[in-house]
């Protein structure tokens, strides 16, 4: 069933508005014939039990009956910022109209920030998103390592990361001596050299802000992210840092929300991350380290650990320079980061969750989507 189709019972849904917010007809759900009609919409922000959505007018929708059910069984059930949802008309306790969050449709892509306190099955920082913008400082000195462990993460999310140098005014150094410090610890990825400042190398993110595309930012608190987004939409839409007490300053994004730029995309406007624990269950470290990776496959054992083994391809390529020392070390880090928390939902959990998944989808669809 068409987007088209499926609106038609619902003559207040509106999916030219709702490609501005990134709607994929082809995700479009299909209703079972006769139940009520559920109402597409992507989620701004979330509270407590409550959601913000833009449907395309702002609602404010509490969680259905199912969807709690689901939530307790796994926290990753509950909606996130970019998530595509299904409402189902309701009313509220005084009987006036209102909206309940029924469904959390399929993610397509997931941010997931795991190391939270106790619970290892990480927090979802947003869904859906297409393109991240990785923001680091040019000035006073960009961070390597800082670039990686974001590259991991937003590999991981199934997202495309773009590496974006901000603040070049600031430095002395030329864009194209920036650019090609950093290519080596962006392998796959592209990289632009910035001045939101100055308006110099915007152009070139354009591609990036088509029309259909979710984007979103990363990068530590003051790297630019919302001077960025401001430049490139030629209007003050989000707050900047203009007033900070030190380097690392406090959070000045306060608010989760999906902005519309004026080129088409939305951006989904999270707050600075600051501290990013890996993943470790997706190919993020494969695909960031996919240069020294390729080095691997030449090792003489299957099970070099790249230490001190005879036969080691990666040391050769460090000795001869053809993969930079530093990558070594980073790996070397970020990989053990990832291992150990990949250990800890180890693989009896995980397919205990996918067990579970599958009994809460057919749940919804029992107590849900069928009933009239
Ligand atoms: N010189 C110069 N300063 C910049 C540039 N971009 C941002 N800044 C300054 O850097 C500071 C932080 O910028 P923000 O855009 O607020 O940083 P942010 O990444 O959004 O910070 P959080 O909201 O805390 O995550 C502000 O004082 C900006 O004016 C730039 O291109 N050149
Ligand atoms: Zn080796």
């Amino acid at each position: 069933m068409t987007a088209a189709e499926h609106s038609a019972p619902s003559d207040r849904t509106d999916f030219t508005d709702l490609a501005a917010l990134g709607w994929d007809p082809a995700a479009a759900p299909t209703a079972d014939p006769g139940s009520t009609p559920l109402r597409p919409a992507r989620v701004a922000s979330v509270g407590k039990g409550a959601a913000a959505v833009l449907a395309p007018e702002p609602l404010t929708v509490s969680y259905g009956p199912a969807l709690r059910r689901a939530a307790a069984a796994d926290p990753l059930a509950l909606p996130c910022s970019g998530d595509w949802v299904l409402l189902r008309p309701a009313e509220d306790t005084a009987g006036r109209a209102a909206w309940t969050l029924e469904e959390v449709l399929p993610r397509r892509t997931a941010l997931v920030r795991s190391g939270v306190a106790t619970d290892s099955h990480g927090q979802i920082l947003a869904a859906n998103i297409d393109t991240v913008f990785v923001c680091e400082p040019a000035a006073p000195k960009y961070n390597l390592a800082r670039v990686e462990r974001f590259l991991i993460l937003v590999w991981e999310s199934g997202a495309v990361p773009v590496v974006v140098l901000t603040k070049c005014d600031l430095t002395a150094e030329p864009a194209a001596d920036l650019l090609e410090r950093v290519a080596p610890a962006a392998v796959g990825a592209e990289v632009h050299a910035v001045s939101a400042a100055a308006g110099t190398g915007l152009d070139g993110l354009a591609a990036h802000l088509r029309p259909g595309t979710t984007l979103a930012m990363l990068g530590s608190s003051g790297a630019g992210k919302s001077t960025l987004v401001n430049a490139l939409a030629g209007a003050r839409i989000m707050d900047t840092g203009e007033v900070r007490d030190d380097g690392r300053g406090r959070h000045t994004t306060t608010r989760r929300e999906l902005v519309p730029l004026p080129q088409g995309a939305v951006m989904l406007d999270t707050p600075g991350v600051r501290r990013i624990g890996l993943g470790g269950s997706g190919d993020g470290v494969e695909r960031a380290f996919a240069d020294l990776l390729e080095f691997a496959e030449l090792c003489r054992f299957r099970d070099c650990v790249h230490e001190s083994e005879p036969g080691c391809a990666v040391l050769a390529a460090v000795e001869s320079g053809d993969l930079p020392e530093r990558r070594l070390h980073s790996w070397r880090k970020l990989q053990r980061e990832a291992e150990w928390n990949a250990a800890r939902t180890d693989h009896r959990v995980r397919q205990e969750r996918a067990r579970k998944w599958k009994t809460i989808h057919k749940e919804m669809r029992r107590s849900g989507r069928n009933r009239p």
